[in-house]
């Protein structure tokens, strides 16, 4: 259940990687559907009275599951809503920067809002990170120049990427797709699939770069690197490090 603004390069990233994403978001066809999903993707980016049901539905049907807070502090109504889903709790929350920390506060009035984008480093919020993954009992990963995942203990850095993708709308809810996939391979570790699945989306960004002259292009020599990526080309391009 992603936002409309995320539907089409979520899915194309999920197929290009080799998941099979289904997007449907009405309450009458989640007790059906949702038992024979390998994992769940729950994303409030265009939340609406409507649709809040059916995440909530989504997300207590006993399979693993993901959110992605966009704009956690957007509203107040926003705000009350990803906290009642966090405490369903999710195996993975993903987040720029500026929504962990506000996640984190509890808090929809920073001063610094802006939006779906993050007025934030990752690196400023791992504390509130940690604190969050403690709290909520849940892996939280931080995206940005670097990633950070955490399950509030352990903390794993993932630093592929270009900075190119954050002009690309809806990059952040594509890679959170990706990790509820790989959490849907690999349920019983959830720090590792995350940390994976940002890592190997980063290599992705990289490798488009090299094809790309802006926004739109890298769009699609990344869903293209997403699709060609080999064993031999992940192994020897990830960039992921277990922090002290
Ligand atoms: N400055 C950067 N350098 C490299 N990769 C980046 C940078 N900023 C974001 N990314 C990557 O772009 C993707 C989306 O992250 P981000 O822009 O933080 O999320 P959101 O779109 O939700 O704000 C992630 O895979 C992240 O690693
Ligand atoms: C622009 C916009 N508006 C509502 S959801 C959305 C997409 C946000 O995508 P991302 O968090 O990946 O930047
Ligand atoms: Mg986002």
């Amino acid at each position: 259940i992603t936002n409309l603004v995320s539907m089409d390069i979520a899915a194309n990233a999920l197929t290009a990687a080799g998941a099979s994403p289904a997007m449907l978001h009405c309450i009458r066809e989640i007790p059906d559907f949702t038992p024979r999903c390998h994992a769940v993707y729950i994303n409030v980016g265009t939340l609406s009275e409507d649709w809040l049901p059916s995440m909530r539905a989504a997300a207590s049907a006993g399979r693993p599951w993901v959110l992605d807070p966009v704009a956690a502090a957007a509203s107040q109504f926003r705000m009350e809503a990803c906290l009642e889903l966090l405490a369903l709790p999710p195996a993975v929350v993903r987040g720029n920067a500026s929504e962990i920390l506000a996640l984190a506060a509890r808090s929809d009035s920073s001063p610094t809002f802006k939006g779906v984008d993050s007025s934030h480093d990752s690196g400023e919020v791992l504390q509130a990170a940690k604190a969050l993954a403690r709290s909520s009992g849940t892996v939280v990963a931080v995206s940005g120049a670097v990633d950070f995942i955490t399950d509030g203990e352990q903390v794993i850095s993932a630093s592929n990427g270009v900075a190119m993708m954050q002009k690309i709308t809806a990059t952040g809810c594509a890679v959170t797709a990706l990790i509820a996939a790989f959490v849907g391979a690999d349920p019983s570790d959830a720090l590792a699939a995350a940390a994976c699945a940002l890592a190997i989306f980063g290599l992705a960004g990289e490798i488009g770069m090299e094809s790309a002259k802006g926004p739109a292009s890298l769009r699609m020599h990344l869903i293209d690197a997403l699709y060609g990526l080999d064993e031999q080309t992940v192994t020897s391009g990830v960039k992921i490090a277990l922090l002290p």
